[in-house]
Formats: C-alpha cells, structure tokens, sequence
C-alpha cells in the first residue's frame, strides 16, 4: 500500500447494447464485439415469436372475458413454456460476457391483475431460461409510469430467487420517466382495461418529481431487503465526465453499457480501416461523422476516459481495495499490534512531518520561559516502533534546543525494535532511554540517579473517533510524571465529529453478516459509496457535509479532577458510577445532543465519524499544527494525511429522512471504570401542518458496551 506507487488505469468493463438488435447474439456475434474492444454484449432473453405469442394469449383471454356474463369465474391465462422459436440463447461457454435483457414490453407493477399476472410470467419464464444458460446478469426495465412500486418489487424479489447466482439489474432513470423504447408491438401497460387506470396514473408528475426514480428505486431494494443480488442501472441521458470519474473510483465500479450506438456488424463489413487507439476527445467526435465511419467511436471515447481518469488523493491510492470494506477499530491498548501495522501507519506523508512541527513549536515556547539552563524532557508515550522519538529528535536538531529523551511502550515487541533502534539509528545515538511499560504506571524517568519530571508529553493514542483508543484514560494516568506548573502535551486537545449518511452499500453487507451485535458496534470504515444527508454551503459556495462536534478532550487535565478521580478510585467517596464501577474514570463521560438539517429526502443508514486535533497552539498565537479527518477542515489543517479511515455507527433499521426534515443525533461515552463504550440514538422530525415539528422516525438506542474498549 504504497501512497506512492504508480497508478495503473481503473478497471472499466463497458459493455453493448442495441436495444432492437437486429442480429441474433451467439459466440460468433460476441467475438465480434470483443474483438472491436467490448467487454459485454447485451442479448434479449426472448424473441418477437415469444411476444407474439403473449400477446394472442392475452387477446384470446380478454375476448372471453368479454364474452363471459361472470368473468371473475374464469381462470387467469397461463403463459406456456418456451419454445425453441421463443429464444436465441443456448448454453454456451461465452454466456459469462452476455448480459440478458429481460422484455421491455411487461408491466410488472399493473394495477390490472391480469397485466400483472402475465408480465410476471413472462419475467420468471425469461429469468428461469437465462439462469438454466448460465447467464447471471440480467438487465429488467424499471417500473413503468403508474405502475405499483410495491407489486413490482415483489415480481423482482421472487425473480431474484430463481436462481442462486441470478444477478439483476434494473434499469432506472437518472430523473423523470423511464422511456418506454426498444421493442416493436404494444406495451402491455396500453393494454390494462379502463377500470383499472385511474386519473391519477394519468396526470402522474413523476417528472417533475426530481427524487421520484431515486424513491421508486428505494422502495424496490428495501423490498428486496438489500439484497447484494439486485443494483440499479443508471441511464444517463449524456456522457458525463465527472459521473463517470466517480463511479471509477468505486471499490466495484459498475460496467457501463454504450445504448444504441455504433451497432455490431459482422466481421467483414466492419474491418475498413482502424483509428488509432486513444484519440482525444475532439478526436473522437470527428471519427464517429459519417466520412469516417469509425464502427466504436463512442467505445474509444470511453475507453480514452478510462485511460486519462485524474490521479486519485493519496487516501484513495493508500485505501485502495478498502473501500466500504469494515474493519473493526484497533485496540492498541489491550492488544499487542504487530510490526506491519505499525510500518502502514509510518507510511503517512502528514502526520508525522506534523509531529515534528508541533514538538519544534513546544520546544521554543519553553525555552524563552525556562531558559537555556533548563534541559527540556521529552517523553514519547506509545512510541511503537519510534517514528515519533525520530520525530522529537529532529525538531530537537531544527531548534538547536537540546532535550533528553524517553520512549515509553507497553508492547514488548515492539519495545525490542526501540532497543535495537537506539543502539543503530545514529540520530538516537544510544542516548534515548528507553522503557517497557504502561504508561500508567510509569514512575518517569531516572537521569543521573533522579526522577526527572517531563515537559513535554508526546503521543499518538487516537482513534477515528478521537477517544475511542482510550487516549483520555491513557493520557490522565501518566499525568501525573508531567511538570505540574509548564508541561506540556502533544496533542492538547482532540474532539469527535459526526454527520448522519445514507450507505446502503455498507447497510447491506451488515445485512449478510451473521453476528447481531455488529448493528451495536462502531465500525472503522474506508467510507466510499455514501451520501451525506444533510450539506451546508460554506464561505466559497461550496456544498460540504454537515460535520458537528460530539464532544472534546484536553491536556493535561486540572489536577484537582484528577485527585477527585483518585478519591473515588477508591471507593471512599460518593456514591459510585452511574454506570457502574467507583465513578474513576466519570470525568472523561460525555454526551451530546446534535442537530442537522437534511435538504432532500434519503434514508439515514447511520453516523460518519471523524475527529481533530490540536497537537500544539503556539504562544504567541501563530497557527496551530493540526490533524483532521473532517471533510470540512481536513484539507486545511492536514490534507493528504492517510493514517486515519472514518467511523461508522450504523442503525440496525434505516430511517427514512422526508425533504426539509431535521436529523436529531443523540450519543455518549459511557464507562464502567473497565470499559469504556458508546451510545447512540437517532430521531427524524418533519415539518408539519402550521410550522409543527413531528417525529416521523427514530431508532433504537444501540450500544457498544457488549464490545466496549477495554481499559
Ligand atoms: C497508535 S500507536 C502509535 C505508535 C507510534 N507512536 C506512531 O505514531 O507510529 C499507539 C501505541 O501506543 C501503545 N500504547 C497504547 N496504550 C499504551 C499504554 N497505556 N502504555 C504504553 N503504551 C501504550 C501501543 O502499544 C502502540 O504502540
């Protein structure tokens, strides 16, 4: 995971598709394709023999109906088997590079029971075919306008269980109606009698809606409870460069199918002469006029777009295959981490050079108040493998202030690779003292036959959420080796931060994962395929996350709570924690109540996570050196910094989010002096009749305590 390596091209699979193919698809017509550079070839599941057949039986069947003085006595048609004329597909061993497409022509969701019945007959009689040829793909339109989403969802959801690899498709508009083209004959929607059309289905203003397709596809996954077998096909009315940028970058990028264009025609017709490969975009509009005749123009284009696709930021290079990939958080204080972990965190481009800036900064601040007699004390508390006594010891050389430096780790692994560094590494020049233990209780260190007291506390104990590695409790119980009068720590302060997110990527994956406490506990998260629920447009009139601070801790803390906590410790005073234990480690409870505003309608699968710090303010005011996750700030304050993915808490059930409504996330940091875990709650309000706020949904309240960190 180098942040440096060289990049090779996404991975793009494009595929082709003629809506009214003209010739029949078979391997011949697929080596073709690929041979032109295609990945995929889109191939009808069934004939216009077949359609024809439907249709009679449907004509047949409305006749007798209207023949019939009770109608309702009469059995629904059934759709016979197909027959070899009904379809073009056989089993082939090049059927993985089809997509098949089920018929454009039905209406799933009809609210006329015999459309319905039939089209639903169709679909399973397609997809049991495509399936039996080893075709998982399939491509089925979306509902038609009208048509009842839910009675559609439910034809998708017993689709999908045909068969244990059937993958579906399904074809959505970006915005407004999906167009009802590519096939010849009558839709089967025409063909609902009278009194099952309403008005209403009529005058729908679906187009108008911009949220319609995104809701209407909603409603179908939720039916299918998420499942990983079932994704929406976008149909973008244009090519769009930063759309498609986005979708490259995705952890599975989608294959693009080229609709319409540039149809394949046998080999022969085809071969007069070839462009060369990756022309420009102008270059690619010329070759596709009619003098030209370029057969793939619109496939070169794309395949250009591929190849010339803007570098990814460092995180996205370093994250790379960790995209919505949920890792559980590190708990470097009760487990050992191996070497490897500690080599990925060193390979950061920011946060040590940071470091560094932040001890340089602490170390001229207590040298004009100290003087130059005074021997500033540097103890790196957690020091891992040492990149941060690295870190002091430069700074130390950059000021020209000389320190004595301690490294202090509890790992007693990695505490043989300071000891060997110490001895080599001619920077430390064997003159780092060195100890294995907990910083908690570590008496400070021992120079020329005396404890010393440190001036400044260097660690790096934070997780993606700030506290959740434990650095308060860390950092509280090694206060008390720190110069009670001018120490200093680095950092001095950190805070959490969250904004709700729609992620039904991550919502799903949860969904197939057996464990039931997962929906209970905090994720450390690459977040990749998500969307902010609720933006603000900042000073530049850019729209940004909503981003609110939960809470924040800082260093060191007033040694009268401290003495209070020791007390307590005890058991000598008050009257224990409110969540159990003595009440020791109460001071470093929190709780917040936050409120955002959501602008469009979404569902709220849970909580992103960041946090910032302050490693050092400089007295005389000049900036200060900090660290941020935030999208908000974390450009400002340290971007390109790889160290640290976002954490996730999720909602064991989404909550649909109206237009307008307010998103009310309340959360806390509990602890029993053991553990420490969190809690969170979240409630939806839209705005009702006369300006009324009303609760249209809220969660349950989770909590991590079961999985709780432990101290
Ligand atoms: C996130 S790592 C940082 C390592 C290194 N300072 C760096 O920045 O690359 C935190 C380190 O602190 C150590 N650590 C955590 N809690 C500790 C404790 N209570 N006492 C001593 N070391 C501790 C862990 O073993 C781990 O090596």
């Amino acid at each position: 995971m180098d942040p440096n390596a060289e990049e090779p091209a996404p991975i793009l699979f494009i595929g082709q598709h003629e809506s009214q193919r003209e010739v029949s698809v078979n391997s011949q017509l697929l080596g073709d394709a690929q041979s032109l550079g295609y990945d995929l070839l889109t191939a009808p599941i069934t004939t216009t023999h077949f359609q024809s057949r439907v249709l009679t039986i449907l004509a047949d069947y409305v006749k007798l109906i209207s023949k019939n003085t009770l109608p309702d006595a009469l059995p629904l048609p059934n759709i016979p088997p197909l027959l070899p004329k009904d379809t073009d597909l056989s089993p082939e061993d090049s059927n993985s590079a089809l997509i098949a497409v089920a018929s454009p022509w039905i209406d799933l969701g009809s609210k006329d029971p015999l459309i319905a019945h039939i089209s639903r007959q169709v679909l399973n009689a397609e997809v049991a075919y495509a399936a039996f040829v080893g075709i998982s793909s399939i491509l089925v339109q979306g509902p038609v306008q009208g048509s009842d989403v839910a009675q559609y969802s439910r034809a998708i959801l017993e689709a999908l269980n045909l068969g244990p690899y059937v993958q579906i498709h399904i074809v959505m508009p970006m915005t407004g109606e999906l167009e009802m083209e590519g096939f010849d004959g009558e839709h089967l929607s025409e063909l609902a009698r009278k009194q099952y059309v309403t008005e209403e289905d009529e005058d729908d203003d679906s187009e108008l809606e911009p949220f319609a397709a995104w809701e209407t596809w909603d409603t179908i996954r939720s039916f299918c409870n998420y499942s990983q077998k079932l994704t929406g096909y976008p149909v973008l009315s244009k090519t769009h460069q930063q759309l498609l940028t986005r979708f490259l970058r995705l952890r599975f990028p989608p294959w693009l199918l080229l609709v319409d264009v540039d149809a394949i025609k046998p080999m022969e017709e085809a071969a007069s002469g070839g462009a060369p490969l990756e022309p420009t975009p102008a270059e690619s509009a010329k070759s596709g006029t009619p003098e030209t005749k370029d057969p793939v123009s619109h496939l070169r284009y794309i395949r250009h777009l591929q190849q010339t696709q803007p570098s990814r930021p460092p995180m996205e290079r370093f994250g790379q295959g960790y995209q919505d990939y949920i890792q559980s958080p590190l708990q470097p204080l009760t487990d050992n981490l191996e070497s490897i972990t500690y080599e990925v965190f060193e390979k950061d481009p920011v946060k040590y050079e940071w470091y560094e800036r932040a001890v340089a900064a602490a170390l001229k601040d207590l040298r004009k108040k100290l003087g130059e007699k005074h021997e500033i004390v540097v103890a790196v508390v957690g020091a891992g493998r040492g990149p941060l006594v690295t870190r002091s010891l430069r700074a130390s050389k950059s000021t020209g202030i000389p320190i004595k430096c301690c490294a202090v780790e509890k790992n007693p692994n990695a505490h043989v690779l300071i000891q060997r560094r110490n001895a080599t590494d001619p920077l430390w020049n064997g003159q780092v003292l060195i100890y294995k233990s907990d910083m908690r209780a570590w008496p400070g260190p021992t120079v020329n036959g005396e404890v010393r007291q440190v001036d400044i506390l260097v660690s790096e104990l934070l997780g993606s959420f700030a506290d959740n590695e434990l650095s308060p409790e860390c950092l509280d119980g090694v206060q008390h080796v720190l110069h009670p009068d001018h120490g200093i720590n680095i950092p001095q302060s950190y805070s959490a931060h969250l904004t709700p997110i729609a992620t039904p990527r991550i919502y799903s994956d949860l969904l197939t994962r057996p464990a039931d406490d997962l929906w209970e506990t905090p994720a450390v998260v690459m977040l990749h395929q998500y969307d902010d629920l609720c933006t603000i447009t900042n000073a530049s009139g850019e729209r940004t996350p909503d981003v609110k601070e939960t809470w924040s801790f800082h260093h060191p803390i007033a040694p009268a709570i401290l003495t209070h906590a020791f007390v307590r410790a005890g058991g000598a005073s008050d009257a224990g924690g409110w969540t159990g234990g003595d009440g020791k480690n109460e001071h470093n409870v929190r709780s917040c109540k936050v409120s955002f505003k959501a602008q469009d309608r979404g569902v709220c699968h849970g909580l992103a996570g960041y946090f910032e710090t302050v490693l050092y303010a400089p007295e005389d005011g000049s900036k200060k050196v900090e660290l941020s996750t935030n999208p908000v700030t974390m450009k400002a304050k340290s971007e390109d910094m790889i160290s640290w993915f976002p954490i996730f808490f999720p909602l064991k059930k989404p909550i649909f989010v109206p237009d307008d409504a307010e998103i009310e996330v309340s959360m806390w940091r509990q602890t029993d002096d053991r553990k420490v875990w969190y809690e969170w709650f979240v409630e939806v309000f839209a705005q009702g009749a006369k300006g009324k706020r009303v609760k249209v949904g809220s969660s349950e309240l989770h909590s991590s305590k079961k999985n709780g960190c432990l101290m």
